[in-house]
């Protein structure tokens, strides 16, 4: 029998990638979209790429109808996954946040970047972080997942073999990060118009993002010794794609490129390109992968990897149905082997 999968926040971004995944899913029925905005809409009269793939309507959030489910993705803002996760995990239904409520351990540190009282402090320890190339045991027997962000998705499994096996100065870590406006969401903002992003290309929040925490926890576990890296984002003037250029210094000499290849030999969405190569964001875009390049120039001690996601995919609701897969007991990979979409 096909799991019933809902999607709470279906009308954003993150939601109608989330369906365009799971439409081709052979082994999973999505029963439940919600929208508040469009409640009593035809998904396929708003999203249009969907006609003929799926024959529902959205309705309201309501934690009883999400309760019927397998599994609820929340492709909502954050502070809404932390409200209804108890009553769904109750009911026996599986949750995976796309949102950041359940990704930040320290509840005070949570509640100083979301600024926001955190609504169920109690499930932040039992909740996994959703990266499975680092926790993929405890997703698949978890009952509420923490999707990472797109920004740390790219960053940590970028810096991942460095810091696992102790070679760089973790204190001079730079993170130099450039992202598609799709980042952003959906809602309307000025800063996302087209006569605003187009044609321009800025940074933003360098004095504080709350990435910057996320990126900075899974590192210093990793490493068992605090670590936190200058974490810098910039907003370039296309959709989709994320590019992170990441600068540390080598402590111990190693083959880079065998390392790389030897930690991700086995990941299916980790792929680890030639030493010296480019990695492009349009590689990647629509694909469910992290695609890197390691460099050493000079064949000096800095290191410089470069690493390149699709936000909406890799980033967020890609990596959401690989940890659906998991948590589900499905192959890992089912409804995600697309190639990126050229040019
Ligand atoms: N865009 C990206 O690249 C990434 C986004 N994320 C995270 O994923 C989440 C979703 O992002 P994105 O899809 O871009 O966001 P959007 O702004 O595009 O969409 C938000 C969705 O949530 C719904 N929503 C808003 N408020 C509420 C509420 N109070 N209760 C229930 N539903 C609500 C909206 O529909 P309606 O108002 O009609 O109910 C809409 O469908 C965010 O937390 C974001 O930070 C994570 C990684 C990458
Ligand atoms: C371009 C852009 O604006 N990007 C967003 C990415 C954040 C995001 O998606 O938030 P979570 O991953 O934490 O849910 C930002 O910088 O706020």
């Amino acid at each position: 029998m096909k799991r019933k999968i809902g999607i709470v926040g279906a009308t954003g971004y993150t939601g109608v990638e989330l369906l365009r995944l799971l439409v081709s899913h052979p082994a999973v029925e999505i029963t439940c979209v919600t929208s508040r905005e469009h409640a009593g809409s035809r998904v396929d009269a708003m999203f249009p790429n969907l006609r003929g793939y799926l024959d529902l309507t959205f309705t309201a959030p309501s934690d009883e109808a999400l309760s019927a489910c397998d599994l609820v993705f929340f492709a909502t803002p954050n502070g809404i996954a932390m409200k209804s996760a108890q009553t769904l995990l109750d009911a026996g239904t599986k949750v995976i946040d796309l949102a950041a409520d359940f990704r930040i351990k320290d509840i005070a540190v949570w509640e100083k970047w979301y600024g926001m009282q955190h609504a169920s402090p109690h499930l932040v320890e039992e909740a996994v972080y959703g990266l499975p190339e680092l926790n993929r045991a405890a997703i698949r027997n978890a009952r509420l997942v923490a999707n990472p962000g797109c920004y740390p998705t790219a960053v940590t499994l970028g810096l991942l073999p460095l810091v696992e096996n102790n070679l760089i100065d973790v204190a001079g870590i730079i993170a130099d990060t450039k992202s598609g406006v799709s980042g952003a969401g959906r809602k309307a903002e000025v800063h996302t118009l087209l006569a605003e992003a187009g044609d321009n290309f800025k940074a933003y929040a360098v004095a504080g993002h709350r990435h910057q925490p996320e990126i900075a926890q899974t590192l210093s576990t990793i490493a068992q010794t605090a670590i936190s890296p200058v974490f810098v984002p910039h907003l370039l003037p296309m959709i989709r794609g994320i590019h992170a250029t990441l600068y540390a210094m080598l402590t111990t000499e190693a083959d880079l490129q065998q390392l790389y290849a030897t930690r991700y030999a086995a990941e299916p969405f980790v792929d680890v390109m030639p030493a010296g190569s480019h990695p492009e964001t349009r590689s990647v875009r629509g694909a469910n992968v992290c695609r890197m390049a390691i460099h050493r120039p000079g064949n000096g001690q800095r290191v410089v990897v470069l690493s390149v996601i699709d936000n909406l995919v890799k980033g967020a609701a890609g990596q959401a149905v690989q940890n659906m897969n998991l948590m589900l007991d499905l192959a890992e990979g089912t409804a995600l082997q697309q190639p990126g979409l050229l040019p």
